[in-house]
């Protein structure tokens, strides 16, 4: 049955999580295509240091002094090229890297490119270490850390854009890890040296000036196993990317604080961030092992501290580079194959043993300034990093770790019986659980502790016992003058006395003394059982070790054999396809070539057929050339005589415009002499026309009024007899009228009278009746008077108008 591993609610089974032994023979990962270190060849050839070159762009001030730029980049060719002027002669110097990014690279191809790669060695179980060197303000914290939106930039996950390399391992290593789904633990530290002294900027330690400087520097201490380590160094388990952000924010702000407190000079001092990772994983039995990377990242002090001819710079700055002298040193020596490499003539250099012609991976980022005022820096650092491009590294896949460590209480390590009995038979290392391999490496580093802090109490107490000697030595001396001077001079009782107190003191001292060698002894026993401890502990740890070495080399022969069989194997089916190949590629010739023949005899009929087609073609050319010149000089000709007769046809149209104008101007002044004769003429007739109309009119309308006076007397005469006739009738009907009127009052007043009688007899009832009738009789009388009258008026009116009118027409035709 498969185990499983459960990891953050997830199951996944052995199978899945990744074999060390599929990660053999991996690729080196930049272009030169020279190193497969995973091979038994590479591991002992070695594999020299990657070294790319990073030029930062003017910066503003350098812009705003039009300072040139004197060095340029090619990237492709990975190329630099610096312009010196020396003695007005330009003297130009190229200098080659194994990757090269120029002012305009960005964050994001450098770690892409250079970084990420380093990132999968580290967690397939590599050690590597990358370097920024340069002068300071060249961008190696720039690189590394960061710009300034990096500074500010709050854990929310998203990068800004100039986020450094350690930020992106971070976030590399945790979203690798988590994509494998493995259990990991993941260990930082973060130290500064300045001035030869360790700082451990992950120590929780109050930072007051005073404290400061009195404290005691952290010390190197050798593991025992040609390594060191600093003893008491922080480390921090982190969890996530948002942990290792905080602390290293708390780092920086500490650096800072100090900087100020202590007067420092950051461009002076070094820092190194490590990252260790350890993964759980299964070998191909389905045991649990434990591969452990490292990587470190290294800020280096500014390389315009160490002179360029590699002499320690001036007394007045102290020995602050004494580490960066020693890099450049240890470079030379490493380069120059010399049999002492000075590793242990700086801290740095003891830290980073291993990272220059040791076993772990390097890759040195070399930053440059294209600035003019840089140039002598500039060249010193292309040529430090040409020189650290043959440093060769022997890396190797350290941990295949089963550890076999016997280990004491407390760190019990709960072995399955199948495992250990697999761990004996195979010796390729022993499974230790998480925790307990933790706790372990605690008490590895709490008895290192322990050992330094007896080792340095055991030197006070050395120097305390050679005081005492010396002391014992003189009192000894004292005691012997004494002596001497008692025998010679035969001196008093005194003087016995005396000398038989110097020698009790003598024997108090050497009492002492006694003690004090006892108490040498049993701390002397104490180191001895320690040493003892620690040695046993070392070497069983070192039986492991080669154990697991040894199978790795039994697994690198097994693979060396394997490799070697499948190449055999590989060559025999390589001749077999290239016979064949070559049969094919003859019978293909001798096609081509056949078909070669044929197109040349194609192509030379094609080309006769062309050269007579084209023969053809000149001729007909030639002709049309021929017409049309004849037709452009008739055409010409044409255009001349045409000229000609248009400018006759202009003349004549002037003198006809000239002529046409005068007889024009004749005709004008005939018809208007003609038009004054004519209008004389007939206001003459219509002068004698009008007087004799006139007479003839008067005479007409005299015959006319004459007529109508006539006719008028008449008619008028007529009119009033008429109207006298009617006047009479007039006269007649009102004489009528009173008559009637009165007849009409008289009958009235009878018929009042009557009705009086009446009335008596009625009482007054036919009385209101009676009334009544005569009213109306009174009105239709007086109705019938008013329309008599009115009759007449209107017949008067209608007589008077008809004779209005006549006269009228009568004068009208009169004028
Ligand atoms: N490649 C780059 N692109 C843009 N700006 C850069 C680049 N490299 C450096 N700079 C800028 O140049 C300035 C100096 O860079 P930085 O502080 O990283 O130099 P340094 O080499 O670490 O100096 P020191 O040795 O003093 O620590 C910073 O303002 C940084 O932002």
């Amino acid at each position: 049955m498969e185990s499983l591993q459960r990891r953050g609610g997830v199951l996944i089974s052995p199978s899945q999580a990744p074999r060390i032994s599929e990660k053999f023979g991996r690729e080196n990962r930049f272009a030169d295509g020279n190193v497969h270190f995973g091979s038994k060849l590479d591991k002992e050839k070695g594999v020299n240091i990657q070294v790319v070159l990073r030029c930062r762009p003017l910066n503003d001030e350098e812009v705003n002094l039009r300072m040139p730029a004197v060095v340029t980049c090619n990237e492709l060719r990975r190329e630099v090229l610096a312009i010196q002027n020396i003695a007005n002669k330009q003297i130009d110097k190229t200098f080659v890297f194994d990757k090269v990014f120029g002012p305009n690279s960005n964050q994001v191809d450098l770690f892409d490119q250079c970084v990420s790669p380093i990132v999968d060695e580290v967690l397939e179980g590599f050690n590597c270490t990358i370097f920024a060197y340069g002068q300071t303000g060249t961008g190696k914290t720039y690189t590394m850390e960061g710009g300034k939106k990096t500074k500010l930039f709050r854990k929310n996950g998203e990068f800004p854009d100039d986020a450094g390399v350690i930020p992106r391992v971070v976030r590399q290593i945790f979203d690798e890890l988590e994509a494998q789904c493995v259990d990991y633990v993941m260990k930082v530290t973060f130290l500064e040296i300045y001035n030869e002294e360790i700082t451990d900027l992950l120590a929780q330690d109050e930072l007051k000036s005073s404290d400061y400087k009195s404290k005691k520097p952290i010390a190197l201490m050798e593991d025992g196993k040609g390594g060191v380590f600093v003893r008491g160094l922080e480390e921090e388990i982190v969890r996530s990317p948002a942990e290792i952000y905080m602390t290293l924010e708390k780092c920086s702000a500490k650096r800072r604080s100090a900087e100020t407190l202590l007067n420092k000079q950051s461009s002076r001092s070094h820092s190194i961030f490590s990252i260790t990772t350890h993964i759980k994983e299964f070998n191909s039995a389905g045991e649990e092992m434990i591969k452990i990377g490292k990587l470190n990242m290294v800020d280096l002090a500014g390389s315009e501290n160490v002179s360029k001819s590699g002499s320690r710079e001036s007394k007045g700055r102290g020995e602050i580079n004494k580490s960066l002298f020693t890099l450049g040193r240890v470079i030379n020596a490493l380069v120059e194959h010399s049999g002492h490499v000075p590793y242990r003539d700086s801290k740095l250099t003891r830290l980073l043993r291993d990272s220059l012609g040791g076993k772990t991976k390097t890759c040195i980022i070399a930053t440059i300034s294209p600035c003019i005022h840089c140039l002598e820096e500039t060249l010193s650092t292309l040529e430090y990093a040409n020189r650290a491009k043959n440093i060769k590294n022997k890396p190797e896949h350290v941990v295949v770790n089963r550890s076999l460590v016997p280990c004491k209480q407390p760190y019990e390590i709960h072995f399955t019986t199948s495992a250990e009995v697999n761990a004996a038979r195979e010796k390729n290392g022993i499974y230790r659980p998480k925790d307990l391999f933790l706790q372990e490496e605690a008490e590895k580093k709490a008895m290192a502790e322990r050992l330094a802090l007896t080792e340095l109490e055991l030197e006070s107490k050395i120097k305390q016992l050679f005081r005492l000697q010396e002391l014992h030595n003189s009192e000894q001396h004292l005691s012997a003058e004494l002596t001497e001077k008692l025998d010679n001079a035969q001196i008093t009782q005194q003087l016995y006395l005396l000398h038989k107190i110097v020698s009790n003191s003598m024997v108090q001292q050497e009492n002492q003394l006694k003690e004090m060698e006892e108490e040498m002894q049993s701390f002397a026993n104490a180191k001895a059982m320690a040493t003892k401890e620690l040695r046993s502990w070392v070497e069983k740890l070192n039986a492991f070790y080669s154990s697991g070495i040894t199978s790795l080399d039994g697994l690198a022969g097994e693979l060396d054999q394997s490799s070697r069989l499948t190449f055999g194997k590989l060559y025999s089916q390589v001749l077999t396809h290239f016979t064949s190949l070559e049969d094919c590629f003859k019978s293909v010739a001798l096609d081509a070539n056949k078909l070669l023949s044929e197109l040349q005899n194609g192509l030379s009929n094609q080309e006769f057929n062309l050269n007579a087609l084209a023969r053809l073609q000149r001729e007909g050319h030639l002709r049309t050339v021929e017409a049309t010149r004849s037709i452009s000089k008739v055409t010409t000709s044409f255009f001349q005589t045409f000229d000609l007769h248009v400018s006759n046809l202009s003349k004549i149209l002037e003198e006809i415009q000239t002529t046409q104008y005068q007889q024009l101007g004749d005709l004008e002044r005939k018809f208007e002499e003609c038009a004054a004769n004519e209008e004389r003429q007939v206001l003459e007739k219509v002068a004698d026309m009008l007087s004799s109309s006139n007479a003839r009119k008067k005479k007409l309308v005299q015959t006319a009024v004459d007529t109508l006076r006539g006719s008028t007397a008449d008619r008028t005469s007529y009119l009033q007899r008429e109207m006298s006739i009617a006047q009479d009738l007039t006269a007649s009907v009102k004489e009528q009228l009173e008559l009637y009127k009165e007849e009409t009052e008289r009958h009235c007043l009878d018929d009042s009278t009557a009705e009086e009688s009446e009335r008596c007899c009625l009482e007054g009832l036919k009385r209101w009746n009676g009334m009544e009738v005569n009213q109306l009789l009174r009105a239709n009388l007086s109705s019938a008077a008013t329309t008599a009258l009115e009759e007449v008026d209107d017949w008067n009116k209608t007589l008077h108008s008809s004779l209005d009118s006549e006269l009228l027409f009568l004068l009208s035709c009169s004028n």
